[in-house]
């Protein structure tokens, strides 16, 4: 007896030498694809008949600061270093654990209802962030954020912190988290600090989740202070690598471009927030084109501001045909590689594929809606015309977490009473 079927389902396996199976049943076991096909021999106590849906791999947010949703449009329409350095980290410092845990909860939430499987997250507090990922039954691959702006003393305590993290979440919730190092960025790092991080996530054999040209103001200090951009600068301490995830790439040459692909670095194409807070526009069908690993996340909720990843993939593709001037460029089919396989391929996680063997990692999407009728091509409409909203059921290492719209591992409400209370308390501390 199996744990639960699908059946009836148009399914969009994304696994590249089966294709679409337009009326087929997925077998779940143990929080895994037992069975994919158009028929099987098996039974389950739980049968759901998907007719008239769409059965895929759930979406991978390859980039995220989860507890920010807690400062979700709380300040908007502002230069990068002005939002961080004036507003965001003045606000951060006032965070306490509960903040954070409400925030990510309230991430969770969102995530599940808009059909994401698994996110990337960099933040701080982030034995809360994992507590909250444990509850929820979504999978993470989770870092604590750390900067030392060139203080020793600093470097130390974060190196610490960062360590103590990954030492004490990794392969936790049923091997749902994965744990990372997450030095911020190469400007607020120093240069030893960054080859430290890099030898103790060797050491322990975890990634890296980094930002990495994201500003134009980036790309200028480099250059000023070490004579290279932050690619260069980074290949010189040997740090590039398969175990690397960066975030944003925006101002990058065609000479960085080889040297991402070159090492195998992850690039985590944020679309929205790059055009909220101007950028610029990551050269992502160039990356493609030599054979660099892209995948699509949504920066936190301060700088988004939701984390829908089908509303990512419909930027992620608008963004590159206008600024490339083609319409050619990153077909619908391509753009669901990168939130599905491509995230995958990041997160070193089996999912991203409805495949034999891999996780139970996938959503049910309803197509029985007037914005979605009539159906020519359902590559097409995910992309293009669907939204995190037409999502029905989401279910993440076997577990449903959602059922007919319906959210199972969280109290919808209680989740967003406690996040409202926060936020009230929040903005009166900040503004003391
Ligand atoms: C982990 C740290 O990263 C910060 N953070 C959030 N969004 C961005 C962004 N777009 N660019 C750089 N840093 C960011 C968080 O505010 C936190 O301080
Ligand atoms: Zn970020």
């Amino acid at each position: 007896m199996a744990d639960m079927i699908i059946k009836n389902a148009y399914i969009l396996t994304m696994d590249p030498s089966v294709g679409d199976i337009e009326n087929g049943v997925v077998v779940i076991e143990n929080g895994m694809i037992k069975e994919i096909g158009t028929s099987t021999q098996c039974s389950a106590e739980k049968v759901i008949d998907a007719k008239g849906s769409v059965l895929m791999p759930g979406l991978i947010n390859t980039h995220c600061h989860a507890g920010m949703t807690i400062f979700r449009g709380y300040a908007d329409d502002m230069q990068l270093q002005d939002w961080l350095e004036n507003h965001i980290w003045p606000a951060e410092a006032q965070l306490t654990d509960e903040d954070i845990y409400a925030g990510t909860r309230l991430a969770c939430l969102e995530m599940i209802r808009s059909g994401t499987i698994a996110f990337a997250d960099m933040y701080i507090h982030e034995n809360k962030v994992a507590q909250a990922v444990d509850e929820a039954g979504i999978r993470a691959a989770l870092s604590y954020g750390m900067i030392d702006f060139g203080d020793k003393e600093k470097a130390d305590k974060e190196l610490k912190e960062g360590s103590a993290f990954v030492k004490e979440w990794n392969g936790k919730a049923d091997g749902r988290i994965d744990t990372m190092y997450g030095p911020h960025a190469p400007n607020t790092c120093s240069r030893d600090f960054l080859i430290r991080v890099k030898e103790q996530a060797v050491k322990d054999n975890v990634k890296i989740h980094i930002h990495v040209l994201e500003t134009e103001a980036e790309l200028n200090y480099m250059k000023e202070n070490f004579g290279m951009c932050s690619i260069h600068f980074l290949k010189d301490i040997d740090f590039w690598g398969p175990d690397i995830l960066a975030a944003h790439c925006v101002w990058l040459s065609d000479g960085d471009i080889k040297i991402l692909a070159e090492y195998g670095v992850n690039i985590s194409h944020n679309p929205n927030s790059n055009m909220k807070l101007a950028s610029g526009i990551c050269p992502v069908s160039k990356l493609l084109d030599n054979g660099a690993n892209v995948c699509i996340g949504t920066d936190g909720c301060a700088s988004n501001n939701n984390l829908d990843m089908f509303e990512e993939m419909r930027m992620a593709a608008l963004l590159q045909k206008v600024s490339t001037m083609d319409p050619t460029v990153l077909p619908a089919r391509k753009v669901l590689e990168m939130a599905t396989i491509n995230g995958a391929k990041a997160l070193g996680i089996k999912s991203g594929m409805l495949k034999e063997g891999y996780n139970a990692d996938m959503i049910i999407v309803d197509m029985n809606k007037a914005h979605l009728t009539p159906v020519y091509d359902v590559a097409s409409h995910l992309v293009y015309a669907a939204s995190g909203k037409d999502v029905e059921t989401t279910i993440v290492n076997g577990k449903v977490l959602m059922e007919e719209g319906k959210v199972l591992s969280l109290d919808e409400q209680e989740v967003i009473d406690i996040a409202i209370q926060r936020s009230k308390d929040l903005i009166l501390k900040i503004n003391n």
